[in-house]
């Protein structure tokens, strides 16, 4: 087993603001270059790189194709410092965190719990789970725990979109711990061959109690990551709450990437 594969993060296996909104900050890594077709001549066009920074609370709609609008929601104090601290500390003690070489995202731990309190969740994972439902509605029935013991570890680009979370999933991610960038970029067009060297791209600051939730068509249209970091980082731990559905619906293919 190579090292950089032992590296892989550890995981707890039982488990309408616009482009230009306060929180975002965009810049354009290169521009795009028209030049007026003269006779004899091709035009050149330079595609746009867009890279937009999102670092404070907010709701962003980040796309809008055919498969519908993609959507973030950010809340950078979701949980108090207080309430972060401590659960930060409780569950890097108290989750059994182990390390999978073969990642497969939803399946691992407790499964997912209905209405009814499940004693196999940790009640600090239910009374979050709790939260989520009452303060924004969100019905999530499974909690994924990935661990990030420094900067080396990382989670590579992938879409959250096995067939058991359904079409257009909500995925909500509570961060504790270290500061980590988390990276969005855009699907190529078919016509690209899975090109992604000209695709958007968007990263948000995850810090010590924020929550960010992608819905809408984000699991379609973008893939995401967390990558590595070449300076010192403390860990971090990452709550993703979503839902698993009894029967996939069968609109999906699984995930794109390996992890
Ligand atoms: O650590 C994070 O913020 C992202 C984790 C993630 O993408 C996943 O578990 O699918
Ligand atoms: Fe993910």
């Amino acid at each position: 087993m190579s090292d950089r594969r032992q590296r892989a993060r550890v995981q707890g296996s039982w488990a309408s603001q616009r482009p230009q909104r306060p929180g975002a900050s965009g810049h354009c890594a290169s521009r795009s270059v028209f030049s007026p077709k003269s006779s004899g001549e091709q035009s050149a066009v330079i595609k746009v790189i867009c890279s937009v920074c999102f670092s404070s609370s907010g709701e962003f709609e980040i796309s809008a194709g055919p498969s519908g609008v993609s959507r973030l929601r950010l809340l950078q104090n979701f949980l108090s410092t207080e309430e972060a601290d401590w659960m930060f500390s409780k569950l890097l003690q108290e989750l059994p965190w182990s390390q999978k070489t073969n990642y497969s995202r939803g399946t691992a731990g407790p499964g997912p719990v209905d209405g009814s309190a499940d004693g196999s969740w940790p009640p600090d994972l239910l009374s979050l789970r709790q939260r989520l439902l009452s303060d924004l509605r969100l019905p999530l029935n499974s909690c994924l725990c990935n661990l990030y013991r420094d900067g080396h570890d990382s989670i590579a680009w992938h879409s959250d979109d096995e067939a058991s979370l359904g079409p257009r999933p909500v995925i909500a991610s509570v961060s504790l711990g270290d500061t980590r960038v988390f990276s969005l970029r855009k699907k190529p067009p078919q016509a690209e061959g899975g090109d992604f060297t000209y695709s958007e791209r968007i990263r948000v600051a995850l810090s010590h109690g924020s929550l960010l939730v992608m819905e809408g068509a984000t699991q379609d249209d973008w893939q995401h990551q967390v990558a590595k970091e070449y300076h010192d980082r403390g860990p971090r731990i990452n709550l993703t709450f979503r839902t698993i559905h009894p029967e996939p619906r069968a609109t999906r293919q699984g995930p794109e990437a390996g992890i």
